[in-house]
């Protein structure tokens, strides 16, 4: 234990029994402490309540993180307590000089105090070599936990998101919320919450440290001292959290929406040709003020705190200040306990010191939602029991369906929609066959498709595959038996030979992939956009990258049909495509449906499409009407019988020739 020469006794004996000074001097001081302990006791409180409210992100973040990495998180620990430790020791040590050195300038360095001032100087280097090596040891693992806290992290964003089995995830308003927030964790650095609790325990430690030094001193200093800078920082606290809790992060999150829609250049259109970028500026400009407001506001409503706080501040320490001073007049405190005194005032200001939560809460903000999606993901994922025994020993759906897909009294709705897209729908579509669904916007062509992949469960009734719930089957299984091209389907950013070997990722590094992926381009009819591009099926698809080009919408459309057809290469059994000619002109259009018969042969194909000229090559034609199939049939059968095929169809083909007429 280092000591201080002698400037104990002095001090205790400048306390009184009740351990209160006995200089009147600062009896005012003490009288205010009094009156006012009941209130800042209170307000403690309350504060403490307040911010309890908002401390949940932080301390789930830092569980996790504590969790993940036990061994890191306690050296990292360790070495901010030695920090504190060390700086507290080489303060003591510096005030040991200073009792040390008169007398060893007195009495020369060979002297007894000559030989202890160079032990006390041997213990500074000591201290200071060990506190280069405890600090760069901290920043080590410090910079160590920081990325494998993102890593860690990141990896759980992933994983839970990839993993949701369906779409119900994603359109649940709460949870698609929720999965916004942490797919944006992804472009931030959560890694701040490591930095900001290095920040904020690495200062509480110093502050504590110095708090320890002045109550070797003189503890009751050291506990007011404490007291108002805890105050202080709580106060800073409680007004940084007010900003988040009262929607500052809200308006940061809009502001960042925002600056996304100015710089993505996807966006760029449209705010040219609508003239939206001085809306989109103002807007940015109006939510970043909001957060600047929110902390005026913030610092005018707590006005009155902050000037009871910064008077308790610099009272506390010109009184202890003052006091030192007429304890060193009277005889009763030593240069030693002097300058440890100020050492430690100065230092225990860290106590408020509140830059580590800013991060601390950036850091921590979307760890909650990554918890919350993955057990949301967890309850969706458990699937009834029996899986395997519904498909018999095989225990794969591939190759199905062989005889019938059902639909059973089938309801559904979105959730947070009141209207059902269905109610107990009924449909059987026979396998080997090619069905298409026509409607108007809105009926449930897509809803459709959607449960028919397992992508929605449905609240009621069933959809069964040659006599097998899907609900039963396991949804990768499934998944791999169908290809399906939806109307949003993905324009991947990546080489054309990836854009179409996605339809079946598990051949894509088979040796014959290539050659398989050219021969699904070319049955799509996009064989011969596929030998244009500079660099063949290599070419990325995206001018942002080096030799890519961008696609129009029908050649875009052509690619994801060879997608489509790539699966169906390798075993799909279930072909569904919406909307696949949106984007092909007319005689795009009629080449591939010259040879769809012949693509299609064998499998189960559902087409949804507004363009008649698609549905007509159908064996069986449904029309959704509300959620129930209104009519049935083949197109002559329709068209005879004259209902809403009929019309719409006649409309469309009215409109064509027009077309051709005008043209
Ligand atoms: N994710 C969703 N969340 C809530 N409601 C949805 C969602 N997707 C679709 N709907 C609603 O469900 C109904 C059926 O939509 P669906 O996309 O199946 O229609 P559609 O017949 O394919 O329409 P379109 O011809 O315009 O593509 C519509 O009323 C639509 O607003």
């Amino acid at each position: 234990m280092l000591s201080l020469g002698d400037p104990h006794p002095s001090t205790v004996g400048a306390l009184s029994a009740g351990g209160r000074p006995r200089l009147t001097l600062f009896d005012p001081l003490v009288v205010t402490e009094r009156v006012g302990r009941v209130s800042l006791v209170v307000w403690t409180l309350s504060e403490r309540q307040k911010s309890r409210r908002s401390a949940g992100p932080r301390w789930i973040a830092s569980k996790a993180l504590a969790r993940a990495f036990p061994g890191l998180v306690a050296l990292w620990i360790v070495l901010i307590g030695l920090t504190g430790a060390l700086s507290a020791a080489f303060a003591l040590l510096v005030a040991r000089v200073v009792t040390q050195l008169p007398r060893a300038v007195r009495d020369g360095f060979d002297s007894l105090a000559g030989n202890d001032l160079q032990s006390t100087l041997a213990a500074m280097a000591l201290v200071l070599v060990a506190d280069a090596v405890v600090s760069a040891g901290r920043v080590f693992v410090q910079a160590d936990l920081y990325r494998r806290y993102e890593e860690y992290l990141l990896a759980r964003v992933m994983a839970a998101t990839l993993s949701a089995p369906g779409l119900a995830l994603f359109e649940d308003p709460t949870f698609a919320d929720r999965i916004d927030k942490t797919a944006v964790l992804a472009r931030e650095e959560p890694g701040d919450l490591v930095d900001g609790l290095a920040e904020k325990w690495g200062a509480r430690v110093q502050g504590l440290a110095s708090a320890v030094l002045v109550a070797t001193v003189w503890p009751l200093a050291a506990v007011l001292l404490a007291i108002v800078w805890i105050l202080v920082g709580r106060r800073l606290q409680a007004d940084y959290r007010l900003i988040e809790a009262e929607g500052g992060s809200l308006a940061m999150r809009r502001a960042g929406y925002l600056k996304n829609i100015a710089l993505m250049p996807t966006w760029a259109k449209e705010l040219r040709i609508f003239g939206l970028a001085g809306w989109v500026a103002d807007g940015y400009r109006r939510h970043r003020s909001v957060v600047i407001d929110h902390l005026a506001t913030a610092r005018r409503v707590n006005r009155r705190d902050w000037v009871l706080l910064l008077v308790a501040v610099i009272a506390s320490n010109v009184a202890v200040l003052l006091w030192a001073a007429h304890a060193v007049i009277d005889g009763a405190m030593s240069a030693g306990a002097v300058t440890v005194l100020v050492q430690g005032l100065v230092g225990v200001g860290m106590l408020a010191n509140q830059e580590g939560d800013l991060l601390i809460g950036y850091g921590a903000s979307r760890v909650p939602d990554v918890i919350e999606v993955e057990n949301a993901v967890a309850t969706l994922a458990e699937r009834p029991a029996g899986t395997i025994a519904a498909l018999g020993a095989v225990g794969t759906a591939a190759g199905l369906p062989h005889r019938e897909i059902r639909l059973e009294q089938v309801t559904f709705s979105y959730p947070g929609r009141d209207a059902p897209v269905y109610a107990d729908l009924d449909l059987r579509i026979e396998a080997g066959q090619s069905l298409a669904i026509v409607g108007l916007n809105g009926a449930g062509k897509t809803t459709l498709a959607k449960l028919l992949t397992g992508l929605e469960t449905p609240q009621g009734g069933r959809i069964t595959i040659d006599g097998i719930a899907v609900s039963e089957i396991d949804p990768l299984s499934w998944r791999r038996g169908v290809a399906a091209i939806f109307q949003d389907f993905v324009h991947y950013q990546l080489s054309a030979a990836d854009n179409i070997g996605f339809g079946a990722i598990e051949h894509l590094h088979d040796r014959d992939a290539s050659d398989r992926i050219v021969e699904a381009a070319s049955r799509a009819g996009a064989g011969q956009l596929l030998a244009e591009l500079p660099d063949g099926p290599s070419t990325p698809l995206s001018a942002g990258f080096a030799g890519g080009v961008d696609l129009s919408g029908g050649q875009w459309q052509r690619i994801a049909l060879a997608r489509a057809m790539r699966a169906v290469q390798a075993g799909a059994k279930l072909l569904i495509l919406d909307e696949p000619t949106a984007h092909l002109d007319v005689r795009a259009e009629a080449d591939l449906y010259d040879r769809f018969l012949d693509l299609t042969h064998g499998l189960t194909t559902i087409v949804i499409s507004h363009r008649f000229s698609t549905v007509r090559h159908a064996d069986r034609i449904v029309v959704l009407d509300n959620g129930r199939i209104s009519e049935d049939g083949s197109h002559e059968q329709l068209v005879a019988a004259g209902g809403t095929y009929a019309r719409l169809f006649s409309k469309q083909a009215m409109r064509y020739t027009d077309a051709e007429r005008t043209s």
